[in-house]
């Protein structure tokens, strides 16, 4: 479980957000709303340990972030907003490079059957720099696929995709619910997920609400 409570952040000499709590148990999502500029990049990278905090306290499994840093880490996937992803090298080689930086090995029919699950099937060996953008996006998400990361945190992962994308990523980010995954994610579009969700709504005090169907 990740549990933070009384969370600030400041950008420049702006407090962005304050007392921010929120909590995500195993086959729960959190969607993080707000309007542009709000702050939910910043509270996507306090929460992956990727930018500092101003106030309050990060606990993974009871236990302060800060205590257990390495066993966080190696149960967290961090999707950034950008692809991120190598122009010069294939969807195939971007997976095995992500993963070998990662220091988790990646096997060849793992990352080959994630690529195809993500609508990448024939584009596997292709260098990324002329895959479009939507398709640059899914080689982003295939590592989804190819994680055993238990808590994903994911800013904007719906941007760029078309209809049938985004219909394959509800799928594989119901699977992970189903598996007792959790996960926080933002988007300014409204989506259906399994299992138990609520909303932050940053900028407002936050808001319940019930898991969709
Ligand atoms: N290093 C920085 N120095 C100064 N201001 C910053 C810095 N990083 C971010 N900001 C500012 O903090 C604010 C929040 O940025 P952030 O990217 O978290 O917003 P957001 O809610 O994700 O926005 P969007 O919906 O547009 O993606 C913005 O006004 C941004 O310009």
């Amino acid at each position: 479980m990740l549990r933070a409570h009384g969370l600030a952040c400041d950008r420049g000499d702006r407090r962005l957000f304050s007392a921010v709590d929120l909590s995500v148990s195993p086959g729960e999502w959190l969607q993080v709303e707000g309007a542009n500029g709000a702050g939910k990049t910043s509270l996507l990278r306090i929460l992956a340990g990727l930018a500092p905090v101003a106030e309050g306290l990060i606990e993974w499994e009871g236990r302060p972030v800060a205590e257990v840093r390495d066993d966080y880490h190696a149960r967290l996937l961090y999707l950034g907003h950008a692809p991120a992803i190598k122009e010069d090298l294939s969807a195939l080689e971007n997976l095995h490079t992500t993963a070998a930086v990662a220091g988790r090995p990646l096997d060849e029919a793992t990352a080959m059957a994630a690529l195809r699950r993500i609508g990448l099937k024939g584009r596997e060996d292709l260098p990324a720099r002329v895959l479009s953008q939507g398709q640059k996006r899914r080689v982003a998400l295939a590592r989804l696929l190819c994680s055993q990361a238990r808590l994903w945190i994911l800013d904007e992962p719906f941007v760029a995709l078309d209809v049938a994308a985004v219909a394959q990523l509800c799928s594989i980010l119901d699977d992970h619910l189903s598996r007792g995954g959790m996960l926080i994610f933002t988007s300014h579009q409204a989506v259906q997920l399994a299992g138990t969700g609520a909303s932050l709504r940053l900028g407002t005090p936050p808001a319940p609400r019930e898991g969709a169907a």
